[in-house]
């Protein structure tokens, strides 16, 4: 199995990395427009395949499309990154235009590739991706839906003071830094749901932790974060090229699902091989059915911002 990974950055280089040291494909390519930047990466990443013992093969490419021919699964990290102070949201002038490049040239050699976006702002390049290229809805799919519910497993764990893998939690709606939301009423601890064992007061904050954390990150960083963010797309391409049927929220174009249409939002999604197989749909009560509503809104308003690219 083959996975193209365009932007051999931070993110893109990491998902390289990670998707070769676990052996969930069986050829990775690194494509990036800087001059042997991808190369550089590709080589780096196979000078650890005696001491970490895998064998993916990992290569590298300047902007040359033609390697990347036949992939199955095509990541887009190509973009620029915020820097402390922003939102994800300003990076939409710059990445637009990438992202819709990008995904032209990629499907030019891979038609029957599924893509995943990571660029930001995550929801509305996925919809960008989506109506540029007119592919089937199953096969884009966002990824911030993953990266947002491991780090709000880990804040519910350190509130715990438990292991993050005895800890189920989920967050649905935008990937930005207001419109998240962490679905506090359905995490569980082991079986049991989190409220037996945290207060609502601190329940609060394990929410309000998880919807700032790529922005934490990046104050701390002075660039966005790469590690968890490079590590949930691996697990995203592991669930689609090894047919694992995970439940993943995932940004996915609805039709009615979750009372809501023509838009790209996270959402819990049946994730194998054909891409999105199937949008579960989740009994919401009334209060986290408002906070979807209003999520959706803010994401609507920013798409509109891509009537100049979508011409
Ligand atoms: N959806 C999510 O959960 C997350 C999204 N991100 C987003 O992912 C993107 C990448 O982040 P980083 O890897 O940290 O940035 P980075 O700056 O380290 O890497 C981006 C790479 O894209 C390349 N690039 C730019 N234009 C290109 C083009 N037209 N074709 C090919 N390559 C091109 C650059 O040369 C650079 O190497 C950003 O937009 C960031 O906001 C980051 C973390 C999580
Ligand atoms: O925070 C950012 O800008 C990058 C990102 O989407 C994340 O790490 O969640």
């Amino acid at each position: 199995m083959k996975v193209t990974i365009v932007g051999a950055g931070n993110v893109g280089a990491t998902c390289a990395d990670v998707i070769s040291y676990r052996g969930i494909a069986s050829e990775v390519v690194l494509l990036d427009i800087k001059e042997g930047f991808a190369e550089g990466k590709a080589m780096d990443i196979m000078q650890c395949a005696t001491t970490t013992g895998f064998n993916t093969r990992v290569s590298g490419s300047t902007n040359d499309y033609s390697k990347t021919a036949n992939s199955d699964v095509v990541v887009i990290t190509s973009g620029i990154p915020r820097k402390p102070g922003m939102t994800r949201e300003e990076l939409i002038g710059i990445n637009a235009g990438i992202v819709k490049t990008v995904a032209e040239n990629v499907l030019q050699h891979s038609p029957n590739a599924i893509i995943v976006v990571v660029s930001n702002p995550m929801d509305t390049m996925t919809y960008l991706t989506l109506k540029a290229t007119g592919i089937p809805k199953n096969r884009i799919i966002g990824m911030g839906g993953a990266l947002d519910s491991s780090r709000f497993k880990y804040y519910l764990s350190k509130a715990l003071d438990r292991p993050s893998n005895d800890v189920q939690g989920m967050v649905i709606g935008g990937h930005g830094d207001t419109t998240m939301i962490p679905l506090t009423r359905l995490a569980s601890y082991n079986g049991s749901p989190v409220s037996d064992f945290l207060s609502q007061e601190q329940l609060e904050k394990v929410a309000a932790d998880t919807m700032v954390g790529g922005a934490t990150l990046t104050g701390l960083l002075g660039t966005s974060a790469w590690y968890a963010p490079g590590a949930s797309v691996a697990y995203l391409v592991d669930s689609i090229l090894n047919d694992q049927k995970k439940i993943i929220a995932c940004s996915v174009y609805l039709e009615g699902e979750y009372g809501q249409s023509d838009i790209c939002i996270g959402v819990p999604c049946i994730i194998g091989k054909n891409g999105i197989e199937k949008i579960v749909d989740i009994k919401l009560n009334d209060t986290e059915k408002a906070l979807f509503a209003k999520s959706a809104d803010a994401v609507r308003s920013m798409n509109a911002d891509l009537k100049s690219v979508l011409v």
